[in-house]
């Protein structure tokens, strides 16, 4: 085993890189006291090696250095631990996530650690599929197209009998071997789903519901598998996205933000008028880890937790749609200037982009999610008539031109960010295939072979769909558009049916 020689760290190093690196240390040890070293793959291994602890070094000595910055700290008075302790209750940074030296475990308890860690990780693996419940064949044949950017999350919907969204999550993160990396808990874990749900349908949404919930996760999934970004990710990172897509329209009112703001609601109290529902999706499903039974990151340390928490908060804080010029100009600007991107600003773009990607999917689901999202607006509409407040944009049931405002949407807003998702996908990527020739490095990197090709094909593909999303809404307008779209949800359905 070697390890790519030049290979530029990141000054956060996950846990994966850490554990390669012991065992690699180890191999060394072996192979030198069996005398069979190839000094070549020794000399980079050792290089590799002293780059990880210089990062590690440095990364360590940054966080004073940056607090220094934010604090104007002047390093030669201030000692070291009371730099740390005013950089974490004084600025916005997290406290580091090493251990402290004193409660550092010796080598050989390293490994050990290691190898019973792998051991229990496969117990857990082969104890959850002896306790889950078997999958009615409807589901078992709908979830084939998991992958499938086409999977039509309204027929998983019907065949699992509303529960999309708990089957997709469990589903997902089996797929993804995070139940058994995390030991999550069954029970719990089916717990947290039931209350999701319930609280998904809570305010009786016609678009904002599990179904919701159940498609962006599914499309969180799916973007990261076809554009490749999920072989630069670490474990914890993916559970985030899955979890963050998941929870991210929780206990949703149906309104908008705006209206939260004009009538004074008590979420916009709580969260002082700033992304009132989007910091209420995240406050209230973390509420919901604080119960032992739903408690599905009982098992995380102290660190996995906190780093998931942080992502699980900028991602979901993203989705707030006042934040999308500046997140989408960001980006843009990082790719120009050929700056490094920052993976919760990647992966926080990546849930947004999941989260308006239906103009971006096939006609079929496209014009069955609109209906739904236009008769959640035109209800919000009908409230602010009756309290006597002026209607807002797209909301007026009477006067709303829908296939227009959709082909605005797609031009302005969808296609903009989709594109933007397949540059930075291409910047992430490309460099990664070069830097992993050798594919026993890491087992996640193997897909990376036919990833290019699938970029390629990602961006075409969903390209194809608005142009042909948008031909449709144009062949509407041109054959006089219906206002009547609460009808529309039944008949674009029998469509959907037909088609399928
Ligand atoms: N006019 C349209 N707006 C759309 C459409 N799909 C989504 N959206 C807007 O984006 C946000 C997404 O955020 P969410 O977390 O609330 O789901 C949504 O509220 C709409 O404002 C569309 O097809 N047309
Ligand atoms: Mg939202
Ligand atoms: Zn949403």
């Amino acid at each position: 085993m070697a390890l790519q020689h030049g290979k530029t760290l990141n000054t956060h190093i996950s846990p994966d890189t850490w554990r390669s690196t012991i065992i690699l240390l180890k191999r060394m040890v072996q192979q030198l006291e069996v005398n069979d070293v190839n000094f070549e793959e020794l000399k980079r291994n050792l290089d590799f090696t002293a780059s990880l602890l210089e990062a590690f070094y440095t990364n360590r000595t940054q966080q004073s250095f940056d607090a220094d910055d934010d604090l104007q700290l002047r390093s030669d008075v201030v000692p070291v631990e009371v730099r740390d302790w005013l950089a974490s209750t004084f600025t916005q940074r997290v406290q580091p996530f090493s251990q402290r030296l004193e409660e550092k475990p010796k080598f050989r308890s390293i490994v050990h650690a290691v190898q019973a860690g792998i051991f229990v990780e496969r117990m857990f693996r082969k104890a959850y599929s002896n306790a889950m419940p078997d999958q009615p064949a409807d589901v078992i044949i709908c979830l084939r197209d998991l992958d499938r950017w086409s999977f039509d999350v309204f027929s998983l919907d019907s065949v699992s009998s509303g529960h999309s969204l708990k089957t997709l999550f469990i589903e997902l993160i089996i797929k993804h071997h995070l139940n058994s990396r995390f030991k999550v808990p069954l029970s719990c874990l089916m717990s947290f789903l039931c209350e999701l749900e319930r609280g998904y349908s809570k305010h009786t949404n016609a678009y904002h519901n599990h179904t919701h919930a159940a498609d962006v996760t599914h499309t969180v999934h799916c973007l990261l598998l076809h554009t490749g970004v999920l072989y630069w990710l670490t474990d914890l990172e993916v559970l985030a996205c899955l979890f963050a897509a998941a929870i991210h329209d929780y206990e949703h009112t149906g309104n908008s933000n705006n209206f939260h703001i004009y009538t004074r609601s008590e979420m916009a109290m709580i969260y002082n008028d700033r992304s009132v529902q989007e910091s209420h999706h995240v406050s209230a499903s973390f509420r919901l880890l604080q119960n032992e039974n739903t408690n599905i990151f009982m098992n995380l340390t102290r660190p996995e937790w906190l780093e998931l928490r942080t992502l699980v908060i900028e991602m979901v804080l993203g989705t707030d749609m006042s934040s999308h010029v500046l997140q989408v100009k960001a980006m843009r600007t990082c790719l120009q200037q050929h700056e490094s991107i920052d993976k919760p600003k990647a992966l926080s773009l990546i849930l947004h982009a999941a989260d308006i990607s239906h103009p971006a999917k096939p006609w079929s689901l496209h014009s069955r999610w609109t209906p739904r999202l236009m008769e959640e607006f035109f209800t919000q509409g009908d409230k602010e008539a009756e309290l006597g407040l002026s209607i807002s944009p797209l909301c007026d049931r009477h006067n709303t031109p829908v296939s227009q405002s959709q082909i605005a949407f797609i031009e302005f807003i969808v296609e903009p960010t989709f594109s933007l998702i397949s540059d930075m996908s291409e910047k992430i990527i490309i460099p990664l295939i070069q830097d992993t020739t050798d594919p026993s490095i890491c087992s996640r990197y193997r897909g990376l072979q036919w990833t290019v090709a699938d970029l390629v094909g990602f961006r075409s593909m969903w390209m194809r769909h608005t142009e042909e999303n948008k031909s449709r809404w144009r062949d509407k307008m041109k054959n006089g558009e219906s206002h009547s779209y609460e009808s529309e949800i039944q008949t674009e359905e029998e469509t959907a049916g037909k088609e399928h």
